[in-house]
């Protein structure tokens, strides 16, 4: 069972449910009256996006881009790729860029520079999880659901070697998983 691989439970579905609320209600404060694109950024924010758009009340679209810079490890490669580009054309839009996780910031600083280029009449980031420790690229966030300390974690969208992502809440993986100790 995946449970047997989670050292301990870092956010529950409840704690989860009530940041993504409060985060929705941001948005919808900040937006009324404008119909926002929330674009997500796959595969890890698949299950952020969902329940966060849930929870939007004013008018927006959504689109889908596919970027992927870890692999099977639990560290950045630094080399970012575009697996799926958006549907859509992004200029005058007001879009909000929606992510699982900061951690690095080469995946958001490569992404956010790439969409800035398309001329978007606004652009914020929002994303679930900040973890500041191992920052390397300098990135701005909007909305944030939690700072988390540097400790590798997986669930509620977020993979590892794209297993785990299926799990309800948000776990820290036992090192033995990744062939560290314990
Ligand atoms: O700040 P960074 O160090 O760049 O890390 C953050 C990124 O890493 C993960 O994606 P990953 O490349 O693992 O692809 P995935 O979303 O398909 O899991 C996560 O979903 C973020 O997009
Ligand atoms: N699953 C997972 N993916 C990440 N990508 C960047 N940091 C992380 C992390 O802590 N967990
Ligand atoms: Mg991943």
């Amino acid at each position: 069972m995946l449970e047997q691989d989670i050292e301990r439970v870092l956010f529950s579905e409840e704690e989860l449910d009530k940041r993504v609320s409060e985060i929705a209600a941001e948005i919808n404060r900040d937006y009324a009256g404008k119909e926002p694109m929330l674009i997500s950024v796959l595969r890890g924010s698949f299950v952020f996006m969902a329940d966060l758009t849930r929870k939007i009340e004013v008018p927006c679209t959504i689109d889908f881009m596919s970027v992927s810079s870890y692999g099977k490890g639990t560290t950045s490669s630094g080399q970012v790729q575009i697996t799926k580009d958006l549907s859509d054309d992004i200029e005058g839009k007001d879009i909000i860029v929606v992510e699982d996780i900061l951690d690095s910031g080469n995946t958001l600083s490569y992404l956010l520079e790439l969409l800035r280029a398309r001329k978007p009449a606004s652009m914020k980031l929002c994303t679930l999880l900040d973890k500041p420790d191992r920052r390397v690229k300098e990135v701005h966030v909007d909305y944030s659901g939690f700072t988390i300390p540097d400790e590798f974690v997986v669930g509620y969208g977020l993979d590892y070697a794209e297993k785990y992502r299926n799990l309800p809440y948000i776990g820290i993986l036992k090192p033995r998983v990744y062939g560290g100790e314990g």
